[in-house]
């Protein structure tokens, strides 16, 4: 491990119970805090987090100022529980529609940088199982307290599908495909413990001034070009203990496994340090065992091509007709 990356995990890494969030509502200087719930077909859990982050972080303790969830064309009722719960919820395609329409969590996310007025942005998975209202405080306090700290990921032990025997077999992406590659070619992000986590924070004009990545791209993406505009030590993590959430099936992570290689062959791409002589495909090939009595294979292609949103701040208005 680099020694810049020893001394950074002493420097920038702290616990959700080292935040009181009334001692963090009294500190915030003004500044607003917006939490922002991407979701796609999340109505079983999405009212249960919507609601803990209302009662104890609104109105218990006035932490938290706006709690946004991004309706990514959900196909169930996600937006009517999102919104019974408390917040204020939009549909993705809704936002800015005068842009071609994007896709995936990565597009949710960039869209709410259009609609979220916090100063502070908390983005929060919609399909937590295990959520608390200290993953918000605690992502919250080094924002608040240190204002070198731009942006925070959240770090946690991963139970796989509900496993309660002390193991901890999630994460299947993030260590079969994304910690290689940091270590590989960013051997200075190699602190996260969790580099994918999908709870993180960080200063809403910081991640104005960066390039959103489609898809399950995105949170390789925000780190590696977070690294290369703000430096390492604006960067930071918390310990928020445990987290589970709703797991997909392997081959839907193959999907995701390989739009993050995508992200990562792009950016080595980008920078230089990768020159390719012949075209990449985009397209995974996976495999289902057929109904009929031979029960052959079939092939099953899946589409893995990532694209990318700029950095919302250079993204012109809308021209009102
Ligand atoms: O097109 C998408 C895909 C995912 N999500 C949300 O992004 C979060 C993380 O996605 P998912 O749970 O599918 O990823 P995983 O946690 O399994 O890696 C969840 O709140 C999803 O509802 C989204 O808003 N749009
Ligand atoms: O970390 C991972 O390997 C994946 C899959 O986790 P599991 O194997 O289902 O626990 O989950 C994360 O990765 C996604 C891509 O960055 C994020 O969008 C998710 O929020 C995060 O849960």
């Amino acid at each position: 491990m680099l020694p810049e990356v020893e001394a950074w995990l002493d420097r920038r890494t702290s616990r959700a119970q080292d935040w009181d969030a009334g001692v963090l509502a009294e500190n915030k200087r003004g500044q607003r805090i917006t939490v922002v719930l991407p979701a796609r077909n999340e109505s079983a859990t999405v009212g249960t987090i919507v609601t803990d982050i209302r009662t104890a972080l609104c109105e218990r303790v006035p932490l938290v100022d706006e709690i946004v969830v991004i309706d990514s064309r959900s196909t169930d009722n996600t937006a009517e529980v999102a919104a019974q719960a408390g917040a204020t919820v939009y549909h993705q395609d809704a936002i800015r529609p005068d842009l071609p329409p994007g896709a995936g969590k990565g597009e949710a996310l960039w869209k709410s940088l259009f609609v979220a007025t916090g100063d502070i942005i908390v983005f929060i998975d919609a399909d937590l199982l295990s959520f608390t209202p200290d993953y918000v405080s605690g992502l919250l306090g080094p924002l608040i307290t240190d204002p070198e700290v731009v942006y925070v990921k959240g770090c946690y032990d991963r139970p796989l599908n509900g496993a309660s025997d002390g193991t901890y077999n999630g994460g299947r992406v993030t260590e079969l495909v994304a910690r290689p590659l940091l270590n590989q070619y960013w051997p200075q992000l190699a602190g996260f413990v969790q580099p994918l986590a999908g709870e993180y924070a960080g200063r809403a004009d910081v991640l104005r001034r960066v390039p959103f990545v489609s898809h399950y791209g995105v949170e390789l993406g925000l780190l590696i070009d977070l690294l290369e505009t703000v430096g390492l030590d604006a960067l930071a993590q918390v310990d928020l203990g445990v987290r589970e959430h709703t797991n997909q099936s392997t081959p839907d992570l193959g999907v995701m496994a390989a739009q993050i290689q995508h992200t990562a062959r792009n950016r080595l791409l980008r920078s230089g340090r990768l020159v390719e002589t012949v075209d990449t495909s985009t397209t995974l090939v996976q495999y289902v065992r057929s109904d009929t009595a031979d029960g052959t294979y079939l092939p099953y292609p899946r589409e893995t091509a990532i694209t990318e949103r700029p950095p919302a701040d250079s993204v012109t208005e809308p021209v009102l007709t």
